[in-house]
């Protein structure tokens, strides 16, 4: 009835999540009736950064109820804990309980990459695809989930890692050197490196903008992860207003109201993920010359295709 970290990382297919994701997330801002997905609570500790956020939602069309609750203790490590428990909606029985670290490190990096594929590899021509370069800012638990999730995924020229503490972006990259032998580290965000990403995953609990207009190249596509607070940013406000951005969000209500970037830039959203697919008007207009974003903050509907995934694995 449990699964631990390690069983949810060796039964979840990431083939799989990526297709039960880009349904969940059509059918969420298609509105459909038979998925329901409330706000979450995020319930701050002595208007402290720790909390305990609660993540529900239900999905009837598929036949599941899911919710996951969560700690968020930024100084502890690992900074998130919890459980995500499955139900059938039919009959209310309880199905399945796992490690919610690992089920919110793999849906979450699995969303940047299904926007990847829409917002970047969809307007690619082929001599990009085979050279494109990947940058992830921050090595803790979602920079080295994106890192997995990205290269399974898909074949990169090169990869550069940078981390606030040059020791994790190191650490990272041994850990990775019998697989891939393309990382790089950048020692700064000045480094002319990042101006040559196709792709770059900010993956930090940064107050602070880390980059701006000036350190990204024309037509760059940015998977913004770690902003979930009005304090929080990781993009300066010349990316997130420039007239040649594009941003796109994992849901508007939660964007509106967690995503700090957004909040404090004022910036207009263009649409959320789930807009984009099976929409080939969304992506016609998408163009190689604007400057893309995808801002998420982690919606349940994400938590619930992860464990459908999960379950349906395990029950065979
Ligand atoms: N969008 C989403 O769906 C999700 C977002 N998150 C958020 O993503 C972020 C990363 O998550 P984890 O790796 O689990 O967190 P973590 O606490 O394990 O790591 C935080 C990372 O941010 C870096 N960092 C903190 N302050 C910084 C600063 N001022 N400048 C540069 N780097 C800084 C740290 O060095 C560390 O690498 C967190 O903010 C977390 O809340 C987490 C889960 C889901
Ligand atoms: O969606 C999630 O799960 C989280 N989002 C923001 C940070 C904590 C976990």
């Amino acid at each position: 009835m449990y699964y631990d970290e390690f069983a949810v990382k060796e039964n979840l297919s990431l083939p799989s999540l990526l297709e039960v994701l880009s349904d969940v997330l059509y059918r969420y801002s298609k509105h459909d009736p038979s998925l329901q997905q409330p706000l979450r609570s995020i319930l701050s500790i002595n208007g402290q950064q720790n909390a305990l956020l609660n993540l529900p939602c239900i999905d009837i069309h598929l036949g599941y109820m899911c919710v996951k609750t969560i700690t968020s203790f930024p100084e502890s490590s690992p900074a998130i804990d919890g459980a995500v428990s499955l139900f059938n909606s039919n009959n209310g029985r309880l199905l399945l309980i796992a490690d919610a670290k690992e089920i919110t490190a793999r849906r979450t990096a699995t969303a940047s990459f299904l926007a990847t594929q829409l917002l970047a590899f969809k307007k690619w021509k082929n001599e990009q695809k085979e050279n494109a370069i990947l940058t992830i800012l921050g090595c803790s638990v979602q920079g080295r989930a994106h890192l997995d999730v990205f290269t399974q995924l898909f074949k990169w020229n090169k990869i550069y890692l940078w981390s606030r503490n040059m020791t994790h972006a190191i650490n990272l990259q041994s850990d990775y050197s019998s697989k891939l032998s393309n990382i790089e580290i950048l020692k700064d965000l000045n480094d002319n490196r990042l101006q040559q990403s196709d792709v770059i995953c900010t993956c930090t609990a940064s107050e602070e903008a880390l980059i701006g207009l000036k350190q990204v190249k024309k037509g760059v596509h940015i998977n913004a992860v770690g902003s979930f607070r009005e304090t929080m940013r990781e993009l300066a406000d010349d990316l997130m207003l420039s007239s040649d951005t594009q941003i796109i969000v994992d849901s508007k209500e939660s964007a509106m109201k967690e995503a700090g970037e957004i909040i404090q830039s004022k910036a207009k959203i263009m649409a959320e993920l789930g807009e984009l697919i099976h929409n080939d008007k969304f992506s016609n207009d998408i163009c190689n010359e604007k400057i893309t974003i995808f801002k998420s903050v982690g919606i349940a509907v994400e938590d619930l295709a992860a464990a459908i995934v999960l379950y349906e694995s395990l029950k065979k």
